[in-house]
């Protein structure tokens, strides 16, 4: 693979909050059309490496390139209009709207047919049509999961950041979206996701990068990360 084939690399990238370090030269690339994990015990700097790379935290240190583009330190508004979805550890839904208004209003600057029309692809892409005129407030925790993916799915991005797309919701609907994560990197999405849930990194990552206390202590192919030591240590 070239480096063209380099969708996101971040280099180096550090934060400190009030002087207490949350990641420490953070390096790693996410390979266009991969699933790519990171995993890390709680608050090894997972989320925090998140939102340096979607622009809502600048970093103290570090580059990240889009696509070849250096977008160090740009905004939210402008990672996304590069291409870069994501989907939130906290469901962002509006509770008040419909599935349909949620993934419609995302799509600011579409004409509202075309939104519509988006949305209904995507909601029978994701197998959730039957939920379409349901309020936010009544979707389970699982529905909710699958909506905020079609949601980040309307802005069309190249790469989507998933944070913990698979904590609480039961296997079979985890291997359902994996199945769905799969298609969509056949298609040319790539997948960069956080997630605790071990069994879904290590069967279905092509990559995998390993946090601990701010830093990248090991990466590369699930059965390589499961065995080295230091991941073993980090983690018990
Ligand atoms: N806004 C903030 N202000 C101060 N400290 C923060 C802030 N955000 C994160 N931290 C600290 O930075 C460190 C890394 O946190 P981060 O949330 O990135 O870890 P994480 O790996 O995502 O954790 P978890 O798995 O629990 O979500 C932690 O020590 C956390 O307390």
């Amino acid at each position: 693979m070239s480096a063209s084939d380099d969708i996101l690399v971040a280099e180096k990238v550090s934060k400190r909050f009030a002087g207490r370090v949350a990641l420490n030269e953070a390096s790693l690339t996410v390979k266009r059309g991969s699933i790519t994990g990171v995993i890390g015990p709680n608050g090894s700097g997972k989320s925090t490496l998140f939102n340096i790379i979607a622009g809502t935290l600048a970093p103290n240190g570090g580059r990240v390139w889009i696509r070849g583009q250096d977008v160090t330190g740009a905004s939210a508004a402008e990672i996304c209009r590069r291409g870069v979805g994501r989907t939130f550890q906290i469901s962002r839904l509006f509770a008040e709207m419909t599935v349909m208004e949620n993934l419609v209003a995302v799509a600011h600057g579409v004409d509202d047919r075309a939104a519509v029309k988006r949305a209904r692809e995507l909601l029978e892409f994701l197998e959730i049509t039957a939920i379409a005129d349901k309020w936010g407030s009544e979707l389970s925790y699982g529905q909710r999961k699958l909506v905020e993916i079609a949601r980040a799915l309307m802005l069309q991005p190249v790469i989507m950041l998933l944070d913990e797309p698979f904590a609480g919701i039961n296997p079979r609907l985890q291997n359902r979206i994996v199945e769905h994560l799969r298609a969509l990197c056949a298609r040319g999405l790539t997948v960069f996701f956080i997630d605790h849930e071990m069994r879904i990194v290590l069967s279905e990552c092509d990559l995998v990068y390993v946090l601990a206390e701010g830093s990248v202590i090991a990466s590369g192919p699930p059965e390589r990360v499961r065995d080295d030591p230091r991941v073993l240590d980090a983690y018990f």
